[in-house]
């Protein structure tokens, strides 16, 4: 036997009324919309219709707002006014009609949040009948004809519950209608006063396109509260979508960016709805109207569905043809905009070609030869070098300099991922990772008779750097100010991170982790001394061999510590070792 679910009125009103929305403040939305889709579907059969708002609160505190719109029939009352669910709104088939804004059939119980009755007195165009309609919280209504009303239209009334009269104060109501209405294309009055201009300024007319633009700009410095840098024209047809995109003249706070102000159907939705530009896009505010894009039930913000994610391809594809027409026709205002949003710019190019040529031409990096485009990089050095941290880079910026080597600092975000994919689409670039064992093989190697004369001192290095599982090696290289280089080997690095990134994980990815055993390294780190170097060239001829123990170990903490090494609990006790050491040879 088939049963049909029982509905505890007072709790689905409680729960559409207080917990559907995120403030109590839109009930002043939903009554407005309530009214323009009165309006318009009044207009629909009687196209001269008039079209007002009133909104006033009286000296009881009573907030009045009375429309122009169709009215309703007793018989329409019950169905639609009185039925939690239904809407006047939907078709036959249950979609929503085009022209309204509600849809749902549970706007009307967002009033409960700050009123406990709600009275609608309401006479229909079609018949002239008057009725009043008084609904409560607890989900009980009364209905009665009359008092009969001069014109067809609606007057909703909303007796303040204890608590909520503030939101019910003639200033708030006054500034949530102009914060809801502005656009809203029916003139919407407060106390007596207009407070809506009905039209974006994107779609008002102006004498010509300096005015519009001066125009969207001044309208743009009231929305990002700064002046933008530029603006830009949106539309997306398919979603019934028009509107302009600011782009900021400085990064947008964390909790701001990707955040746009949003319209449906001329009402005001929100100043913080996602996912309306793709994540590349955040120095970039958007203002839209859309008609077609699906609200949730609060209307808080946007399905996640086919529409949006084109919307967004849509709307991102014309931010991007913007970026590309600045670069043809103001390369400078496109450099200074790259500058402030670099990050964002960066992160487009990841996979985007076009804003990777942009990258390429404007933005410039860290090298061992100074700050420069990667094109003017790439002028000078057909192969593309890069580091992959920032501290190898500081370590090897002047040593590689010096060997002709051109070094790009791959350690800030995207920086190397950038490189790689430039290289990948030029075929006349080759992009490498920087080897450091052939770098160290560019080095020259020292002539037999320093060879010769430099033994004892390397047995002893050799001994020193034994327990520290690294082996020193003699060479001459530029700069000759440069004493010691600590070269750790890609083969070394690899099984480093290995055994770092197996240590660290836990459950299922230690034991995948752990079938990559770390390779028996084959090369072990070098500390490299460099002949050219005055005090280097003294030290290998040292014939005291505790001395030159001390002069590598110092020397050995001080090239882990330049080119940024962590430091072992057995290396911080050969700094401290050497150091004390020398100081008390110094002063003896
Ligand atoms: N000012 C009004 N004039 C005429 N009819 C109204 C008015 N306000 C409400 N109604 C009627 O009451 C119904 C229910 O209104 P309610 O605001 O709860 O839902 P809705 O507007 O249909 O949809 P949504 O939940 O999306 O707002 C409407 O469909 C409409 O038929």
């Amino acid at each position: 036997m088939q049963h049909s679910f029982q509905v505890n009125l007072g709790g689905m009103v409680d729960l559409l009324s207080h917990h559907l929305y995120n403030s109590p403040r839109v009930y002043l939305r939903e009554l407005l919309q309530n009214a323009v889709d009165a309006i318009t579907a009044r207009r629909a059969v009687e196209p001269g219709a008039p079209g007002a708002v009133q909104i006033d609160v009286d000296d009881e505190g009573l907030l009045h707002c009375r429309d122009t719109g169709l009215g309703l029939t007793e018989e329409q009352v019950h169905e639609f006014l009185a039925t939690i669910g239904q809407s006047s709104k939907r078709d036959d088939l249950g979609f929503a009609r085009h022209d309204f804004i509600g849809q749902f059939g549970i706007g009307l119980l967002s009033c409960f949040m700050v009123a406990d009755a709600i009275t609608v007195h309401t006479r229909s165009a079609d018949t002239g009948d008057s009725v009043t309609w008084q609904g409560f919280a607890d989900g009980s209504y009364t209905l009665t004809p009359g008092p009969e009303r001069d014109e067809p239209g609606t007057t909703v009334t909303l007796r303040p519950r204890p608590g909520s009269n503030h939101w019910l104060d003639p200033a708030t109501v006054a500034e949530l209608a102009r914060e809801f209405g502005e656009f809203l294309p029916v003139e919407i009055h407060c106390g007596g006063e207009q407070v809506n201009a009905g039209e974006p300024p994107w779609e008002a007319e102006y004498a010509n396109g300096e005015e519009r633009r001066q125009a969207l700009l001044a309208y743009g410095r009231a929305v990002l509260g700064e002046a933008p840098l530029d603006v830009v024209d949106l539309a997306a047809p398919e979603a019934g979508l028009t509107g302009v995109a600011f782009v900021r003249g400085s990064t947008a706070r964390p909790t701001e960016a990707g955040r746009h102000r949003v319209y449906l159907k001329r009402m005001f939705i929100g100043d913080d709805i996602e996912g309306l530009l793709p994540e590349w896009g955040f120095f970039a505010r958007c203002v839209v109207d859309t008609r077609e894009l699906r609200p949730t039930a609060s209307r808080e913000r946007f399905f996640e569905d086919d529409l949006l994610a084109a919307t967004r391809e849509v709307l991102g594809g014309q931010i991007r043809q913007w970026l590309m027409r600045l670069a043809a026709i103001d390369p400078e205002r496109l450099a200074a905009l790259l500058a402030v949003h670099r990050s964002g710019v960066m992160a487009l190019a990841l996979h985007d070609d076009d804003a990777l040529r942009l990258v390429d031409r404007y933005i410039e990096f860290e090298t061992n030869q100074g700050l420069m485009t990667l094109e003017e990089f790439r002028r000078r050095h057909p192969v593309v070098r890069y580091t992959s941290s920032v501290d190898e880079f500081r370590q090897l910026a002047k040593v590689t300099a010096a060997q002709g080597i051109g070094l790009i600092n791959g350690g800030y975000v995207h920086a190397a991922e950038i490189v790689l994919r430039l290289g990948r689409l030029d075929p006349d670039t080759t992009v490498a990772r920087l080897d450091t064992d052939d770098l160290v093989m560019s080095f020259e190697p020292v002539d037999d008779a320093v060879a010769a004369a430099s033994r004892g001192f390397l047995d002893t290095a050799r001994a020193v750097l034994e327990p520290h599982g690294c082996e020193p090696v003699l060479r001459e290289f530029e700069p000759a100010s440069l004493s010691v280089l600590y070269m750790e080997g890609e083969a070394h690095r690899q099984a480093k991170d290995l055994s770092a990134a197996t240590e660290q994980a836990e459950g299922a990815w230690a034991a995948a982790l752990s079938m990559f055993d770390a390779p028996a390294v084959a090369q072990l780190p070098q500390l490299v001394f460099n002949h050219r170097n005055p005090l280097v060239k003294r030290m290998v001829t040292v014939d005291d061999p505790s001395l030159a123990g001390l002069a590598v170990e110092a020397l050995y903490s001080h090239a882990l510590l330049t080119g940024g090494h962590p430091l072992s609990s057995a290396a911080t006790a050969t700094l401290n070792r050497s150091f004390l050491g020398l100081l008390e040879r110094s002063i003896r």
